[in-house]
């Protein structure tokens, strides 16, 4: 019998074809406009019937450095960058669905820094660049996404794309996504009692496949681990005077280097005559977050998804897989902090600010956060082949309030 079917598929084209009648094909375009780099996510989702559900069934992805927010004083340029991944969905989607596709940016950290006046000088750039491709352009297409959305959606993708947003017994996870210039956390509160303790602007209440969700969130902006890095070397909102060094014993002691974020250059250095290495580096982290974060006791004892800069940063480091993955406890991310902070001479190839990165990861999962020793990450990049990203949770969005799902 199945042979018989395959045997019509073959035969007559998909539309006409009796197994796949009603089956419908949509596609969706969501650009993230990330600090440190501009993504473009190209969704396909298929409708068996018209009492089903969209079922997502597949992803085109790609990518392209610097972000947006490098381009704040030739927005055309930045422009330009968009229209080259824009061109891709040309190819990705047939030509008869270009007028019924959806294209949307949204911006995070990187533009959230910018003054008010060169993010929408770039906004409206790309808002050009939308207007003149075939696609669909929804109002409002092109923005800066809200902090706490940022994290909501991304909690949407990860409990979707493991199936915890459909059924009975749901079992959401929480999420960890720890960008260049800002970290989100979210979960949905297990107690009453973490209600209570949690402020107003942490709780967002959100509805997603018939259900409402009160989660937990936010959006530290700053406290990305690029951001860190600044913070960290004393030059976060500062006023970069030419030539002036940054020091700090988190890097190895002979380095003297630039580097160039958000628009600005800095120059840094190692300790040459003071120390270095994980005790002192990792006190200049700690002044970073002390005290700044909000720390629900709920998380403590339960585990969460993580993403991003966590995930590259265990990858660098031989502590997971670049493929797979893996499971880790916060005090991974310590140990290999000592170990590469205690010996910069022999990860110096990898990158200077390796021992940073570990010593802030393992600052803020502990000290931030007040994450265990023994708390449980699940360190993530794709869910059955899908990036772990806020994108997919905003697709959904956007069908939905496009009507073109529920
Ligand atoms: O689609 C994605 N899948 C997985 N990781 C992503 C994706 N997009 C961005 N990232 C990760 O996010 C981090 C960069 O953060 P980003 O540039 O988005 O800064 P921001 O969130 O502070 O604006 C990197 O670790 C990068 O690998
Ligand atoms: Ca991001």
């Amino acid at each position: 019998h199945s042979n018989r079917e395959m045997w019509f598929q073959d035969l007559l084209p998909p539309n006409v074809c009796p197994v796949n009648a009603k089956a419908k094909t949509f596609y969706g375009i969501m650009f993230d406009a990330g600090s440190t780099g501009t993504r473009i996510h190209i969704y396909t989702f298929v409708q068996k019937s018209p009492e089903k559900l969209l079922e997502l069934e597949g992803e085109i992805f790609e990518s392209v450095k610097p972000g947006l927010s490098a381009y704040a004083d030739q927005p055309e340029k930045g422009a330009k960058n968009v229209k080259r991944l824009l061109d891709m969905a040309i190819d990705a989607v047939p030509p008869h669905l270009w007028k019924k596709t959806p294209v949307v940016l949204k911006a995070t950290a990187g533009l959230r820094l910018l003054s008010e006046e060169k993010a929408q000088a770039l906004l409206l750039e790309v808002r050009e660049v939308f207007e003149e491709s075939p696609f669909l352009v929804p109002e409002d297409s092109v923005s800066i996404l809200d902090g706490s959305y940022e994290g909501v959606l991304a909690w949407i993708t990860v409990n979707f794309l493991t199936g915890q947003l459909s059924g009975q017994n749901q079992h959401t996870i929480g999420t960890l996504d720890l960008g260049g210039a800002s970290t989100q956390i979210t979960f949905l509160p297990r107690f009453q009692e973490t209600l209570k303790q949690t402020p107003g602007d942490f709780l967002t209440s959100f509805e997603m496949f018939n259900s409402t969700y009160k989660l937990y969130t936010h959006s530290y902006l700053g406290f990305g681990l690029k951001a860190a890095r600044l913070a960290t070397l004393g030059a976060l909102d500062m006023e970069v005077v030419d030539g002036q060094m940054f020091r700090s014993s988190c890097l190895p002691k002979q380095l003297e280097a630039e580097w160039h974020f958000g628009g600005v250059k800095y120059q840094y250095g190692g300790n040459k005559e003071g120390e270095t290495g994980f005790k002192p580096c990792y006190l200049e982290v700690l002044k970073v977050v002390k005290g700044k974060l909000h720390q629900p006791d709920e998380i403590r004892g339960s585990s969460f998804y993580a993403f991003s800069y966590y995930y590259d940063r265990a990858v660098d480091t031989n502590l997971i897989d670049y493929e797979e993955g893996g499971v880790l406890e916060v005090r991974d991310f310590e140990r290999k902090a000592k170990e590469v902070c205690d010996n910069m001479e022999r990860y110096n190839s990898a990158s200077p600010f390796l021992c940073m990165d570990l010593a802030y990861i393992t600052a803020l999962l502990k000290e931030g956060f007040g994450f265990r020793d023994s708390t449980l990450l699940q360190l993530t990049k794709k869910v059955n082949n899908i990036e772990t990203s806020w994108t997919l949770g905003a697709t959904f969005h956007l069908l939905q309030s496009l009507g073109i799902t529920y």
